[in-house]
């Protein structure tokens, strides 16, 4: 750190910490932020880090998908982000509602309004004694939303956009996994939520299925403008959001990226996917496990800043 030098004006000093605190705040226009994100659990007098720092923005309108491996903090994030949990330290906030400072009754609106859930465990997000059409019209009823009519007309409405009008009058056990998961959907949907959040929601489905689900969740994206995020082990799903993010350790470690490219002699699209890695907002990369292992590369590394690159040595090796 260098002191200011003493032809430094006073209005000049008085500028810069102006521009400084004129700067936007992270994540400030973004409608899902997670800022250093901790949780941390006590069982039987040992701790677990399930979340370490982790930063996440999602933008209003998104559709992505949440991957990692299992114990990597997906649930976890999940749950506090559904406001069923809370963060032990970090700030999220979601829709502009801070889910560390939220009482219990900010809290219970959170969840009914600015909030939708599927669950993988189709039972989970159904009532099984009431027909698709009343499961969806629950959550309305419950939020005192409307006259009866406009409820039927809501839950109909959402049943024809996921084309499952003729499971209107059925029961869960009389549905598939996918349709019950599709019905879910509309549930989740009945309150026209910010935000749906999903956790494998094809995890017990076939693949077939599975792609009528994803299908139904792209249509609730792009009809009604819902921001959806997804964790999955679907790699059918991961592949068909234009961002994967993935959660090792508790921690955001890399995102890829798709777009679609048109080449301009053929005229044909195609997919092109790109792996970026995540640096947080302390400066911290997490570089991919089968890259450092291929280079050998533990505990230390050497770093050289280049004009338009920083290159990455295993410390032993003599700089180029
Ligand atoms: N209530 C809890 N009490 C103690 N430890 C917990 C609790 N919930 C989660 N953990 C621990 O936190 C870590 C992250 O768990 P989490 O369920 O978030 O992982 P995940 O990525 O969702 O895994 P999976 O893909 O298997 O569902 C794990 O080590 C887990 O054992």
């Amino acid at each position: 750190m260098t002191s200011p030098s003493t032809d430094t004006t006073l209005a000049e000093l008085e500028q810069r910490a102006t521009a400084r605190r004129d700067r936007p705040s992270y994540g400030h226009d973004a409608l899902i932020a997670c800022d250093r994100l901790v949780r941390i659990f006590s069982a039987d007098g040992v701790e677990v880090q399930a979340l370490q720092g982790l930063d996440l923005l999602v933008t209003e309108g998104e559709l992505m998908a949440l991957v990692g491996a299992s114990g990597s903090g997906k649930s976890t994030l999940m749950n506090i982000l559904a406001g069923l949990d809370v963060p032990t330290a970090g700030s999220a906030k979601v829709a502009g509602c801070d889910l560390l400072s939220m009482g219990p009754k900010q809290r219970l609106r959170y969840r009914r309004d600015i909030v939708g859930f599927v669950w993988q465990q189709t039972a989970r997000n159904l009532l099984p004694y009431l027909t698709a059409a009343q499961n969806i019209t629950l959550p309305m009823q419950l939020r005192g939303r409307g006259r009866g009519r406009e409820r039927t007309e809501r839950a109909e409405s959402l049943l024809r956009m996921l084309g499952l009008e003729e499971c209107r009058d059925r029961r869960p056990q009389q549905l598939s996994g996918g349709q019950q998961q599709r019905v879910a959907i509309a549930v989740a949907l009945a309150n026209n939520p910010s935000v749906l959040l999903a956790d494998e929601p094809t995890g017990e489905l076939d693949s077939a299925s599975g792609e009528r689900v994803f299908a139904a969740f792209r249509r609730a994206n792009e009809e009604l403008g819902t921001t959806i995020v997804i964790v999955t082990h679907d790699q059918a799903v991961a592949s068909e959001v234009r961002r994967t993010v993935a959660i090792r350790d508790g921690r955001t470690s890399s995102e890829v990226l798709r777009r679609t490219e048109v080449d301009a002699a053929t005229g044909l699209e195609s997919q092109v996917a790109r792996e970026y890695a995540m640096l947080d907002r302390a400066g911290r990369l997490q570089l991919p496990a089968d890259y450092t292992e291929a280079l050998g590369m533990e505990h230390r590394v050497m770093l050289e800043l280049e004009q338009d690159h920083i290159g990455v040595w295993p410390d032993d090796q003599p700089r180029p």
